[in-house]
Parts: structure tokens; sequence; C-alpha cells
């Protein structure tokens, strides 16, 4: 690879350890991720707010003021930083790679996962072959087309695709045709609402499919992980899919046990794995809602959550800075590499 992509593939794995670092230090995931995404769907109003308030005669507080409006801006600088390096990696660096060969595409498997389950009767077999006495509704393709939300979608790699229908969302979108909305956050309800650039709302048993491509990583914790899924289950309609994409560029098995945990923890959800496969730098995998909401334990949800782990959750922060170097101190250090790494490719 590049050192532009080098670089580029640095910025975004930064990102992602210094949400790791900062759980470790507080131990609290939820300001972590208050702090880490805070205001940046309305820089506006924080200009706002700032003008307004810089006539306030007292200095010290002008002084904190600043200092907490440069602390917003730099996240806000941080995470679009992050959003131009991840669009520019995934479509010249990356594409280069789909187009020399297709078969290591994340975006193209899913494609083709969806072409077999939609349109080519992959959904009769899969109704039969679960040998349920329930009557299963009939999933309906309205205009034939395949409703998708595609989340964390950065620069909306499914929008070229004419029979799918996609709502893209991302945190911090870097195009226009991606909208914003934190869906850790987002309130489910009985429509979708959607407010200039940011989804305010979604719709439950709404979409056909919903894609996680290397989005569940970014999360420095298992239970946010958890969190995702449990929203899909309630987002998609009876026999919806969920694909879940993660990276890792080592061989299947070397990261079986971690996937292997993932699909307990779904299958409790109610999803059940219908295809998995491991392309050269990604883990491909799609879960069919095959049940209704099941009602959990809380006790059974904390241990479930924790089945959503990557080996990077183990890690000791104060390590992170040299995590490559200090892989060797983990037990599961040779588990550990693959993730640690977004698909670096050699040239
Ligand atoms: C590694 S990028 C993946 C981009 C794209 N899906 C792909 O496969 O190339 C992860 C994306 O997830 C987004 N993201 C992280 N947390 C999110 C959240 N809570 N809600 C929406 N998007 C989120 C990030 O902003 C980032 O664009």
């Amino acid at each position: 690879m590049s050192n532009d992509g080098k670089n580029l593939a640095d910025i975004v794995k930064n990102v992602h350890r210094r949400l790791r670092q900062e759980l470790y230090k507080t131990g609290d995931m939820e300001s972590v991720w208050i702090n880490h995404c805070r205001n940046v769907p309305c820089l506006k109003v924080q200009l706002r707010l700032y003008v307004k308030n810089k006539i306030c005669v007292n200095f010290q507080v002008l002084r904190a003021k600043s200092y907490l409006f440069w602390l917003i801006f730099s996240k806000i600088i941080l995470l679009k930083k992050y959003a131009s390096s991840m669009h520019k990696l995934a479509t010249e660096h990356w594409e280069q790679l789909r187009v020399s060969n297709p078969a290591t595409s994340r975006i193209n498997w899913t494609w083709s996962f969806l072409q077999y389950y939609f349109f080519s009767g992959g959904l009769q077999q899969h109704r039969q072959k679960s040998n349920s006495d329930t009557e299963w509704p009939k999933l309906i393709l309205n205009e034939s087309k395949v409703t998708v939300l595609d989340v964390g979608s950065c620069y909306n790699p499914f929008g070229e695709y004419e029979e799918l229908d996609v709502l893209s969302i991302d945190l911090c979108p870097a195009l226009e045709s991606v909208y914003q909305c934190d869906f850790l956050n987002i309130p489910l309800g009985k429509t979708t609402v959607i407010d200039g650039q940011s989804v305010l709302s979604l719709a439950t048993n709404q979409f056909h499919c919903i894609v996680f491509s290397f989005l569940l990583e970014y999360f420095p914790s298992p239970s946010q992980r958890w969190t995702c899924c449990e929203k899909a289950h309630l987002l998609l309609l009876r026999e919806g899919i969920l694909i879940i994409i993660t990276p890792d560029s080592k061989a299947a098995h070397s990261n079986s046990k971690v996937m292997r945990s993932w699909r307990e923890a779904l299958s409790a959800i109610g999803f059940k794995r219908i295809k998995y496969e491991k392309l050269q730098h990604a883990h491909c995998m799609a879960f069919r809602k095959s049940s209704v909401e099941s009602v959990l334990k809380a006790e059974d949800r904390e241990l479930l959550a924790s089945k959503m782990y990557i080996p990077q959750d183990f890690y000791n922060p104060s390590d992170s800075e040299n995590e490559e170097k200090d892989e060797i101190k983990f037990t599961e250090a040779e588990l550990a590499e693959g993730f640690t790494n977004l698909p670096l490719f050699d040239e």
C-alpha cells in the first residue's frame, strides 16, 4: 500500500484507538461516547452560542468557553478528517483492488448476497429450511426495490445499485447523500423522521436489509455493538437480513472464536446466521431475522453483550500507543493481530 494509503488508514485506526483508550481510562462508555460525538450535528448552533456568549465580561468564563469551544471544534475536525480519510481510502485505494480482484470486495459480496436472497429464491429456501410452524408473512418488495439501511455508511457505497432503496446514515457523513445520525442513540418509533440532513428517528419493522460494514469495531465496548444489533432486529422486517462485515486480514480460523461468539450473541437476539465467508481482508456474514423480539433478563443481556467482543477490547491502553509492538504480551496476541488492522494491502 502507498504511503498515502497508510496515512489514511492510520487516521481511521487512531480514532478507534483513542476511543478505546478513553473507555479504559474512565470505564464509563456513555460519557466517552457523548464526548466523542457531542455537537457533531449542530456545529451551527455551537457557533451561534459562542458568538452570543462572546460579550461575557468575566474573563475566566470566557477563557473556559473558548477552551470548550476549541475542544468541540477540534473534535469536529477530527471526525471530519476521519470521514474524508475513510472515503478516500475506500474509493481510491480499496477500489483499485475491487477492480483488479472483485472477490475481495465487501460491497460486491453484499450485493451478490442480496441478489441471491431477495431476487433469486434465497428467501423462500430459508423459509422452508426454518422448519417453523409459524405463518411467515410475505416479505414484500416495494416497487421491486430492497429497502436498505446502511449504518456507518460514510460515502454511500450501495447508492450505485438501482435495485436498492438505500437510506445511508453516519455519525459524521463524508457526502451529502448520507444523513447524519447517531445510530446508538437514535429513537425508534412508528415513523422515520428526516429533518434536512439529519435522521431524527427510525421506524421499526421497516427495512429488508441493514448493513453494518466495518461499523462494529468502531465502538469501544461490546455492549455498544450489542445495542446496535438489538436495534437492527427491531428495525428489520421479519425475514429481513442483517449484513455484518468486519475487517481481518488473517486466515479465517485465526479469529473463528470471535466470530462464533458473535454468532451466539446474535442468535439470542433472534438472528440466524445463514451465510459466512472469509474474504481476503474481511469476515462477511448474513443474519436472518428469524424470530420476533425475544425477552431477555438483565443478567442474560449483560452476558450476551459481552460476547460481542473484539480482541482489542483486552488491550492495556497504556500500551496502546505501541499496540503492534505490545501484541506479544497478550496470550491472545495472535488472535488480536488481525483485528488491529483495517485492511492494509501490500502492493
Ligand atoms: C470504518 S468506517 C466504515 C465505512 C463504510 N461502511 C465502509 O464499509 O467503508 C465506520 C463508519 O461508522 C460511522 N459510525 C460510527 N459510529 C456510528 C454511529 N453511532 N452511528 C452512525 N454511524 C457511526 C463512522 O462515522 C464511520 O464513517
